[in-house]
C-alpha cells in the first residue's frame, strides 16, 4: 500500500502555493535575494517517520526559530530561576525587534523577542566562556537536535552585521541594566552567527519532534531536555513564539511554534508530531505567510488544534464480569487504554460507588498501555481502600503498566496470571 501521508501534505501545500502576498525579509540584505517562490513543508512523528514535500530539503538561516532552542538550552544549564531573573516570561505583543525592557525590573519580557533572544544566548556557557566558545556550544545543540551537522551562512552572517545597530542598541540597553554583563559587540556578532545556521525544513521538523517527544531526539535516541524543561519551552512558544500575532496564532493554530524571518516556522505538538514551514515570503510581523497558511490548514484539517477536546474516551472500564459462584465468586474489572488523571477518576469512583457483593476483586489491566503519575496513585489507593473494606484484591498486570504495586501498607498487591 502507499502511504497516503505524502499525498496529503501536497495537497495542503498545493493550496497553499497560490499565495504570493508578502516579501523575503529586506533589512538584511543578503535575505532579500533569496528566491520568494521556494515553499517545502515536513512533518516528523516522535518515533522518527518524515514525511515532506516541495522545497524541503533546501537549506536557509534558521534566524528566530533558534531563539526556542537556546532558550532552552538556558534554562537546561542555569536552571529556570536563574533564567527567569533575567528574562520574562510574558507575551510583549511588540514586535520582535522593539527596543524595550520591563518596567521596574528591567528585563526583557520574554525570550522569543531580540532582547530576550540576546540575554538568553550570553546566559549560555559557563562564567567566562569565550563568545567562539559559546556558538560552539549553541551549534552543537542544533546539530543534536536536527540529528546531523549543521553549517553557518558566512554572507547572511556577514549581511546582518553591517545592519546590527538595533540589536547593538539593544544589547548596550541590556548591558546598561545589568542583564548581561560581556561587551554588546561580542554579544550580537555570536548571536547573529547562531541566527545564520543553516537548516532545511526537514531538520526544522526533527528538532519539533524533538520537542513534542518530550526532549528525546525521535532517530537518535539522544535525550536533549528533560520533559519538564520541554513542557516550559512550548508554553513560552505557545504564548510568545508568534511575537505580535501570538494570539491568533493561538486561536486558529493552537500550536506551539517560533518563526524566523528566514522563512521558516515551526510548530510541536507534544506526543504527537513536529512540523515545520519554509516559504520566504513574509507578513508584517515578519512570519512566513504560506506558513501560516499551510499551518492553519493542517491544524484545521487533521484535528492538531491543542484545545481541540477529543471525543469522550471510551470508557477505561471495558467490562465488569463475575467468575465464579457463591462464596467463591470473583469480580473482575478490565480497564483499557492510557489512564491518565480523569480515567483513574472513573474507575476510583465505580470502585467507590459499587461495592461489589463479590469478596474478591480482580483489577485486569492487559489492556492498559500506561498508568500516568497522579493515576497510579490514585489506583493503588482505591485497592488500599478496598482492602481496608475487608476485600482481597488482586492485579493482572502482564506488561508491568503499574510495576511494584505496593498501595502504602507495605502489603504489594498480588497478581493472577489469568481468570
Ligand atoms: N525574527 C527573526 O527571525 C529575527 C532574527 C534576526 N537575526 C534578528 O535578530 O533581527
Amino acid at each position: 500500500m502507499d502511504n497516503p501521508v505524502p499525498d496529503y501534505l501536497a495537497e495542503v501545500a498545493e493550496a497553499c502555493a497560490s499565495l504570493t502576498s508578502g516579501e523575503p525579509a529586506s533589512y538584511i540584505p543578503e535575505l532579500a535575494s533569496v528566491d520568494p517562490d521556494r515553499y517545502g513543508v515536513a512533518m516528523a512523528t516522535i518515533d522518527g517517520a518524515l514525511y515532506s514535500v516541495g522545497d524541503a530539503r533546501h537549506e536557509f538561516t534558521i534566524q528566530s526559530i533558534s531563539k526556542a532552542f537556546v532558550y532552552g538550552l538556558a534554562v537546561r544549564e542555569r536552571g529556570l530561576t536563574e533564567v527567569l531573573r533575567k528574562v520574562d516570561v510574558e507575551p510583549s505583543g511588540d514586535p520582535f525587534d522593539e527596543l524595550s525592557l520591563e518596567d521596574g525590573t528591567g528585563r526583557p519580557r520574554n525570550p522569543m523577542i531580540n532582547a530576550g533572544a540576546i540575554t538568553t544566548h550570553a546566559l549560555v556557557g559557563g562564567d567566562g566562556v569565550s563568545s567562539a566558545g559559546r556558538f560552539e556550544e549553541i551549534h552543537r545543540l542544533l546539530c543534536d537536535l536536527a540529528g546531523r551537522e549543521l553549517s553557518v551562512d558566512e554572507e547572511v552572517w556577514a549581511s546582518e552585521m553591517s545592519v546590527s545597530d538595533r540589536n547593538l542598541a539593544i544589547a548596550h540597553l541590556l548591558r546598561s541594566h545589568g542583564i548581561i554583563s560581556d561587551s554588546p559587540e561580542e554579544v550580537v556578532s555570536a548571536y547573529v552567527r547562531q541566527c545564520a545556521v543553516l537548516v532545511t525544513a526537514e531538520d526544522l521538523a526533527m528538532m519539533a519532534a524533538t520537542l513534542a517527544n518530550a526532549g528525546v531526539q525521535p532517530v537518535t535516541g539522544q535525550r536533549i531536555f528533560s520533559g519538564h524543561q520541554v513542557r516550559h519551552l512550548l508554553s513560552v512558544m505557545l504564548t510568545c513564539g508568534m511575537y505580535d500575532s501570538a494570539g491568533d496564532w493561538v486561536s486558529n493554530v493552537g500550536i506551539p511554534a517560533k518563526s524566523g524571518v528566514g522563512g521558516g516556522i515551526i510548530g510541536a505538538l507534544p506526543g504527537q508530531v513536529g512540523i515545520a514551514t519554509f516559504a520566504p515570503r513574509l507578513d508584517p510581523h515578519g512570519s512566513s505567510v504560506r506558513g501560516i497558511e499551510t499551518f492553519e490548514r493542517l491544524s484545521h484539517d487533521m484535528g492538531l488544534h491543542l484545545m481541540e477536546v477529543a471525543p469522550p474516551a471510551r470508557s477505561v472500564i471495558q467490562r465488569s464480569r463475575v467468575v465464579g459462584e457463591g462464596e467463591e465468586a470473583v469480580r473482575v474489572f478490565e480497564l483499557a487504554g492510557t489512564i491518565g488523571f480523569t480515567g483513574a477518576e472513573r474507575v476510583v469512583r465505580r470502585l467507590a460507588e459499587e461495592e461489589p457483593v463479590e469478596r474478591t476483586i480482580v483489577v485486569d489491566l492487559t489492556h492498559v498501555s500506561s498508568v500516568g503519575g497522579p493515576a497510579r496513585h490514585m489506583l493503588l489507593e482505591a485497592l488500599r481502600r478496598l482492602r481496608l473494606d475487608g476485600y482481597t484484591v488482586y492485579l493482572i498486570d502482564h506488561d508491568e503498566v503499574l510495576p511494584d504495586p505496593d498501595p502504602g501498607d507495605g502489603q504489594p498487591v498480588e497478581q493472577l496470571q489469568e481468570i
